[in-house]
């Protein structure tokens, strides 16, 4: 063994959790952290948004301080300074972790991570295990804009978790395997519910192989896709790069005020399409010594009454996540506003 390798094999592994908005990489993480691994696990969290819901929704862990919570932006890009920094700091504290999960943003193209831990800095120290794909089998061909990323995300994976088929006729995943053959030369899928995967395939695999960063869509030229600036060019994914976190806008909503339950929901269900995400920690009237969990994920509505608020005062933080110039902050306002349990009982 050579010293290189040696340094390598001391390094720790890492995993990288990726997939589109809402397909289920949160529970997928909380499944993970508490099976049977026997592990020190510590978890980076990254929400787009610039509150990080997530990061909140993190299970399983004993110390505090090994959930990173990485908000406000993409680790894949333009927080990647942000991940660089919390990485380093996890591995400088006394007490290192065995292994290290990232759950990225929904909007994350993985290859920018891989780069990140091949760097010549980080890959004696962090040894890139996996980098797994969350499908969401229902929502797969929703927002069709955002399908180029949606591939890319499945492409430089090297495990595709299809989820929620809970949600869908056994013809629809005949339907989504048909068109994931379509479109990429190999890959392994593997099809469950609520992130119900044995631990055994998920952790320590030793799946990555950094030519995997250069696995493409059959129909796409790997070159074009880090060297292309042709905004011509019909033959590969654009704007991915550095900047497609533009492609995305955010909003967030604050307020003490206890919400109605009731009206919340009326209101997640009338949100417009161009919205992908939405999701928040509520104060709700009805339920005010809990926590109530809101989940929005396209039109699917989930309104769950969660634990205890643990001695932190009771605040409701709420984000969503669309297409750019499609999340109009001031309508949002005043659609959760209204939601506001004392205006709502007049
Ligand atoms: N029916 C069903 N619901 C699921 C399944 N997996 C996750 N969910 C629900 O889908 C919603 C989104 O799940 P998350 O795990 O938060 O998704 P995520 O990928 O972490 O979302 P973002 O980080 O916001 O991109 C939640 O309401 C989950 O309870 C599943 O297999 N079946």
């Amino acid at each position: 063994m050579t010293a290189t390798d040696q340094r390598r094999t001391q390094a720790i592994p890492l995993t990288v959790l990726t997939g589109f908005l809402g397909a289920g990489k949160t529970t997928l993480l909380n499944r993970i952290l508490t099976g049977d691994h026997g592990l020190r696990v510590a978890v980076l969290v990254n929400d787009f948004g610039s509150i990080n819901i997530d990061a909140e929704l993190v299970v399983g862990i004993e110390s505090e301080g090994d959930v990173i919570n990485l908000a406000n932006g993409c680790v894949c890009c333009n927080i990647r300074d942000d991940l660089v920094a919390a990485v380093t700091r996890m591995l400088t504290r006394p007490e290192q972790p065995d292994y290290i999960l990232l759950e990225a943003s929904g909007v994350a193209d993985p290859s920018g991570i891989a780069l990140t831990f091949m760097d010549e800095g980080m890959r004696d120290r962090i040894r890139l295990d996996s980098i797994m794909c969350v499908v969401d089998a229902e929502q797969i061909f929703a927002a069709p804009g955002m399908m180029e990323l949606k591939l890319r995300q499945v492409a430089f994976a090297d495990l595709l978790i299809l989820n929620k088929i809970d949600l869908v006729a056994p013809e629809e995943i005949d339907r989504i395997e048909a068109w994931l053959d379509d479109r990429f030369h190999r890959y392994r899928l593997v099809q469950t519910s609520h992130g119900n995967v044995p631990l055994e395939i998920l952790l320590s695999v030793g799946r990555f192989d950094p030519a995997q960063i250069d696995g493409t869509p059959r129909h796409h030229q790997p070159d074009h896709l880090t060297d292309c600036d042709d905004p011509e060019c019909g033959n590969h994914v654009h704007g991915y790069r550095n900047d497609h976190a533009d492609a995305f806008d955010t909003w967030s909503y604050e307020t003490d005020q206890p919400l109605s339950m009731d009206a919340l929901r009326e209101t997640a269900r009338k949100l417009p399409a161009s919205i992908y995400r939405c999701k928040g920690v509520v104060h709700a009237a009805e339920e005010p010594g809990r926590r109530v969990i809101l989940q929005v994920v396209g039109k699917r509505v989930d309104i769950a009454v969660g634990d205890e608020w643990g001695g932190r005062e009771p605040r409701t933080r709420i984000i969503a996540i669309g297409a750019r110039n499609g999340v109009d902050g001031a309508a949002l306002h005043e659609l959760f506003g209204g939601c506001r349990y004392a205006t709502h009982h007049v």
